[in-house]
């Protein structure tokens, strides 16, 4: 159904309202009226007619007179509404009838009627009236009163529509609108209303509702503002703490340190576990929620003292303890459990206590810094102290010992000829015979004295708590004793000594490096007094110290000024008295100090280096020198050059140059011999046999210096093919007065001899030394007997042999 509006529902309203009723009524009473007319003028005259016909029709019929018969139908015929009018006989015939055709119109309405005479029917009347006059009349009526109706409804609408559309629609529209702009929210304008009826009333309540709904809304929207910041702010808390949370959770499950979260309460359940944690001690969250914190540590103890330390301070720093994975048994001494550093707090959440723990894995740490620690202070090869520990031990016992006001003792040991071993023997050999002296210096240690390598062959002592300081008299004599004792290296017997230097704080020095250097000069001392020994510090060993500093300060200086020059000794024939052989030995002349034995300083220039080019120097010079001999003197002449093992090292000889040098001065090999030392043949080293092996092959030959003072070793002397073998002078020295010298000269030469080796004695001195040596069948001897080294312009080619003792 169609909606309709107000103003349309009032006005079908209104019409419906007047129109029905009053066509409703109007009708009825047109109706009745209508009725009352038929009744009156059809209905009545038709029965009328009927029945003055019917007694007026007797006597005509009976007399069958026409005529009146016909005077009385036309009488009736008069009247406009009757149609037809018939009688008949009482045969049936007509007998007079009357009709009017044009009359027919609308009903026709008929009535009957017997024609009796004295009781006898004779006849039958029939009259028929037509309705149409009457209804004509009606239908005109009714249109008058249709016409009235519609003026008079047509008024009334109009007036009701007027009133209702002024009075109902409009302000009820001008209400909706208003309503609308509420609805709308539009609540600002008052509603402009004066009237006093209903929707006045209404009106008004409208614009009161407006104006409250306006306070409401204004309220409202000050609500819904502070609502929407207090929401806002919610929001913005609520993901602020969402994205806290999160982070939290990120920060905790991404750290790679284990941590723990666990109930301050008994048993110390275990709140919240980060990965790192489960990766650490193993276990899924699921089974380590809840469970005790206890399980996680190897140590109870440990527990409780960490417990105890947050319970009293609120956190734990740097605590450390083992802690233990799944599977793990308590106090298990296993590889398994981990060392943790542990620090965490205590932390109140609501009425809760939380202890959060980070329990970082420092095994590996901890392992591979006492690993470094241990590499940093420990030697390798002994196992003891380094240098670097022992430094920080030194300055340690000495604050101690100014503490305490007592002395401690400081001792160096080094191990005379190790070097020697070393390059005889090899370096596998020169460990073991490191490692050997370290135990045997170890015996003699007290638990709070330290022993330690500086390197090398050097070893030191800290003795500290001295009672007496005698003892370390005592000490260090037994240590000498026990490492003069024959190691056994390979399945050889060797024999080494030592030297030792001690010095007293606070006696000697109250400074760390002055005590150090204190002990070193001490050893040093040692060292030059002939080795196997100790020396206590003085204070002029300090003066020997500085003059040798000087002196290798000066060396330096006298390289640069060429402040060297050489001398040669004649080696004599002792058969014949000639001299076709001669050493060169270097001198220095120094500035102020004038004649400086080579003896004191080629150990400085093997100790820094010099050697190599002071050693080049000498031979290039000897060469020249061989030169002109062979040239002047003899053809054969031959020149000993010492060459030091130190030159022999580190590819310390040019040997390529040094025989250019040769054949650019027209020398063969054969005009030169190098002397070396025992201890550079047994360096088993192939570098050294490769340039003997060099040497020999260019014709030089080599001369086997010192012997007897070393190992006296008779296979190195076939293995180097060497040429001579010169006895040391200090077994010369004796050969008169120690038969037991004599014996071994006796043996050294009929030794090389048979090894096809010439032998040279060194520092023959007097002609009895010379003829018993000549007797034993030496075949060449060297000495102050026959001339002093001197320069090359001094040099005696012949000698008296007067007085030689030949057997
Ligand atoms: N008491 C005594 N001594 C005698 C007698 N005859 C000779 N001498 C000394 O004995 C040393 C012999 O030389 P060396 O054993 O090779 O011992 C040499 C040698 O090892 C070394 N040396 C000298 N010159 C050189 C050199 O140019 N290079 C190297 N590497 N070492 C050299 O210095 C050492 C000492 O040389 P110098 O002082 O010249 O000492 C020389 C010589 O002067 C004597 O009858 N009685």
């Amino acid at each position: 159904m169609p909606k309709l509006s107000l103003r349309q529902v009032i006005t079908l309203g209104v019409a419906l309202g007047i129109t029905l009723p009053a066509l409703l009524l109007g009708s009825l009473v047109l109706k009745e009226r209508h009725e009352r007319e038929l009744a009156l003028r059809i209905g009545e005259p038709m029965a009328q007619y009927a029945q003055l016909l019917s007694s007026a029709m007797a006597m005509p019929i009976w007399n069958v007179d026409k005529a009146v018969a016909k005077q009385l139908v036309d009488s009736v015929m008069r009247n406009p509404d009757v149609v037809e009018l018939t009688v008949m006989d009482e045969f049936g015939n007509v007998f007079v009838s009357a009709e009017e055709n044009t009359r027919r119109r609308g009903t026709v309405l008929r009535q009957q009627r017997g024609v009796n005479l004295d009781g006898r029917p004779i006849g039958m009347v029939t009259v028929a009236l037509s309705t149409a006059r009457i209804e004509q009349q009606w239908w005109g009526d009714f249109a008058q009163l249709g016409l009235a109706l519609l003026a008079q409804v047509g008024v009334s609408f109009l007036l009701v529509f007027l009133l209702v559309d002024r009075r109902v629609v409009r302000p009820l529209y001008k209400l909706q609108l208003a309503t609308a702009k509420l609805a709308r929210g539009e609540l600002e304008q008052p509603l402009d209303w004066h009237r006093r009826d209903e929707i006045g009333s209404l009106a008004l309540g409208l614009d009161q509702m407006r104006a409250a709904l306006g306070a409401l809304i204004a309220e409202r929207d000050i609500k819904n503002a502070d609502l929407r910041q207090e929401l806002h702010d919610r929001l913005q808390a609520e993901e602020a703490l969402r994205l806290t949370d999160a982070k939290f959770k990120a920060i905790f499950h991404a750290s790679p340190l284990a941590m723990t979260v666990s109930r301050h309460a008994p048993g110390h359940p275990i709140v919240d576990i980060n990965d790192a944690g489960l990766r650490q001690f193993g276990g899924s969250r699921e089974m380590r929620l809840g469970q005790s914190h206890g399980l996680l540590w190897r140590r109870a103890r440990d527990q409780a003292h960490a417990l105890e330390v947050i319970e009293h301070t609120g956190e734990i720093k740097g605590f450390e303890a083992w802690l233990r994975r799944i599977g793990d048994q308590a106090g298990d001494e296993d590889d398994n459990a981990i060392l943790c550093e542990i620090s965490g707090r205590m932390v109140a959440l609501g009425s809760e206590q939380l202890i959060i723990l980070v329990l970082e894995d420092v095994t590996e740490r901890k392992r591979a810094a006492e690993m470094i620690w241990n590499q940093a202070n420990f030697d390798r090869l002994t196992g003891l102290p380094n240098r670097h520990l022992f430094q920080e031990r030194l300055e340690q016992e000495m604050a101690e010992a100014a503490r305490e006001g007592r002395s401690l003792a400081l001792v160096f040991f080094d191990l005379d000829l190790f070097k020697e071993v070393n390059d005889t023997l090899g370096h596998e050999m020169g460990d073991v015979l490191l490692q050997e002296a370290a135990r045997r210096l170890r015996v003699g240690v007290r638990q709070n004295d330290l022993l330690a390598r500086l390197g090398g062959d050097e070893f030191t002592l800290i003795l500290s708590g001295l009672a007496d300081i005698g003892d370390v008299h005592q000490i260090v004599q037994d240590a000498l004793e026990r490492l003069v004792e024959p190691f056994v290296l390979g399945g050889q017997q060797v024999h080494i000594s030592t030297s030792a230097g001690v010095t007293f704080y606070p006696q000697d020095a109250t400074l760390v490096e002055t005590l150090l250097k204190n002990a070193d000069q001490a050893m040093y001392a040692a060292k030059s007094q002939g080795r196997n020994r100790y020396n206590v510090f003085t204070p002029s060993m300090q003066d020997a110290a500085q003059k040798r500093m000087r002196l290798i300060n000066d060396l330096r200086v006298a390289m640069a000024e060429k402040q060297f020059s050489i001398h040669y000794q004649p080696i004599v024939d002792l058969r014949t008295g000639q001299v076709h052989k001669a050493e060169a030995l270097i001198r220095w002349r120094h500035p102020v100090e004038g004649l400086v034995s080579p003896a004191d300083f080629i150990p400085i220039a093997e100790e820094t280096g010099m050697i190599v080019e002071l050693g080049d120097w000498v031979f290039r010079e000897a060469v020249k020198q061989v030169a002109a001999w062979r040239r002047t003197h003899h053809p054969q002449f031959q020149v000993s050059v010492n060459v030091s093992p130190m030159q022999f090292r580190n590819e310390g000889i040019d040997q390529a140059s040094w025989l250019a040098h040769l054949s650019a001065m027209g020398v063969p090999g054969q005009g030169v011999l190098v002397e070396i030392t025992e201890g550079l043949l047994m360096d088993a080293g192939h570098n050294v046999s490769g340039q003997l092996q060099v040497f020999r092959q260019a014709g030089i030959g080599l001369s086997l210096d010192d012997f007897g003072t070393g190992y006296s070793s008779l296979s190195y002397l076939k293995k180097f093919d060497i040429d001579f073998l010169k006895i040391d002078q200090s077994f010369v020295r004796n050969l008169t007065t120690d038969p037991d010298d004599m014996a071994l000269c006796n043996v050294i030469i009929v030794m090389a001899h048979t090894l096809g080796l010439k032998v040279v004695a060194e520092g023959v001195e007097t002609p009895a030394q010379r003829d018993l040596l000549a007797a034993a069948g030496c075949d060449y001897g060297q000495g102050y007997l026959f001339a002093r080294p001197a320069p090359a312009g001094e040099m005696p080619f012949a000698l008296p042999m007067a007085g030689l003792n030949r057997p």
